[in-house]
């Protein structure tokens, strides 16, 4: 039997203990604001935006919505990001990735204020979590955490296979799986033998970008499974990176999509928008 992990019921619970956590913040004069730029039309990123606006407007927090061409300029790009860190009603910053190839993510990155990353990519946050000492973390990986914490999925001394090594999804969720004692493998284009690697997961999680590429040949009987992807097919609906059809029955968890980890990237993203908030008094 595979239990469907409900990522949606879950982040549900977070906000509306964050809404009375706004709802405190005000009545301090503080209006929790988070801006998010959008550069171009990466669909992933569209749903994104669509979803957070959402989550914001009903927890009580303000967003900024600066939806930038395609075509724009870095120097462009990194004025706005100056401007934004300047701005005191702004709490925390979000850019989306990944950004149009004439720009360079990292410059990007590197320019938001660490005390303003909604996100938790800034160099500075990521060495805090990698020595274990975080701050601001990424919102994704936190969220995958809170979702295994919240069904009793134990992760310490587990084998956990991560596939994709992303600045924004596999590396950081490696440093927060090794600092509650999992051992961790971590995949991407270049691994040999992957299927053989992935079945000796406990917890597998997969962040690919590839359509339903993981079936029940990586998975080892009894698993937790991660699907972190979401691709939009051309008869426009959402599948991960997960054939979920062949992982059922196999895993003994496993999270959907949509209603997985999706939700909860944006619950936690409310959740470090009024963090940064809160340390900003
Ligand atoms: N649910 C959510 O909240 C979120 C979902 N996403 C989704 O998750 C997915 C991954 O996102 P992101 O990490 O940003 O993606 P990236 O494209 O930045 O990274 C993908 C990673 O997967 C690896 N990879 C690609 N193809 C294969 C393959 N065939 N076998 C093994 N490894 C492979 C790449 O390897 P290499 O490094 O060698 O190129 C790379 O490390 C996307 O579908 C995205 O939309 C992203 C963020 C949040
Ligand atoms: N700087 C940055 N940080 C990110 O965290 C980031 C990013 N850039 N760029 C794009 C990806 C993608 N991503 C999603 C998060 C939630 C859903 C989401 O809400 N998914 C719903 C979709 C439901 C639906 O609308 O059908 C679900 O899975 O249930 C989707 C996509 C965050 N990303």
């Amino acid at each position: 039997m595979t239990v469907m992990i409900d990522g949606r019921q879950t982040a549900a619970k977070i906000r509306s203990e964050l809404a009375k956590k706004a709802e405190v913040l005000k009545n301090q004069g503080i209006t929790p604001c988070l801006a998010v730029i959008l550069v171009g039309d990466d669909p992933a990123s569209q749903v994104y935006v669509r979803n957070k606006k959402r989550a914001a407007e009903k927890i009580g927090i303000e967003t900024k919505d600066l939806h930038l061409s395609a075509q724009t300029a870095q120097s462009e790009l990194l004025e706005l990001i100056d401007s934004l860190n300047d701005d005191p009603s702004v709490h925390a910053i979000l850019v989306q990735m990944p950004l149009p190839k004439h720009l360079d993510e990292n410059e990007v990155i590197n320019a938001i204020s660490p005390k303003k990353d909604a996100d938790g990519l800034h160099p500075k946050n990521l060495g805090h979590l990698f020595m274990n000492e975080p701050q601001a973390l990424p919102c994704t990986p936190r969220g995958i955490m809170v979702l295994l914490a919240e069904y009793d999925i134990g992760v310490a001394g587990k084998n956990v296979v991560i596939i994709g090594r992303s600045n924004l999804v596999g590396r950081p969720l490696a440093a927060m799986m090794i600092n509650v004692d999992a051992t961790v493998t971590v995949a991407h284009s270049k691994t040999k033998n992957l299927p053989e690697i992935a079945k000796n997961a406990d917890i597998l999680v997969v962040a690919t970008g590839r359509a339903e590429m993981v079936d029940q040949s990586y998975v080892k009987k009894g698993a937790t499974v991660i699907d972190v992807g979401i691709n939009r097919l051309p008869d426009n609906h959402l599948v991960g990176d997960v054939d979920q059809a062949s992982v059922t029955g196999v895993a003994a968890y496993l999270t959907p999509v949509p209603g997985g980890v999706g939700p909860m990237t944006i619950a936690m993203l409310m959740q470090q928008t009024l963090e940064l908030a809160e340390k900003s008094k």
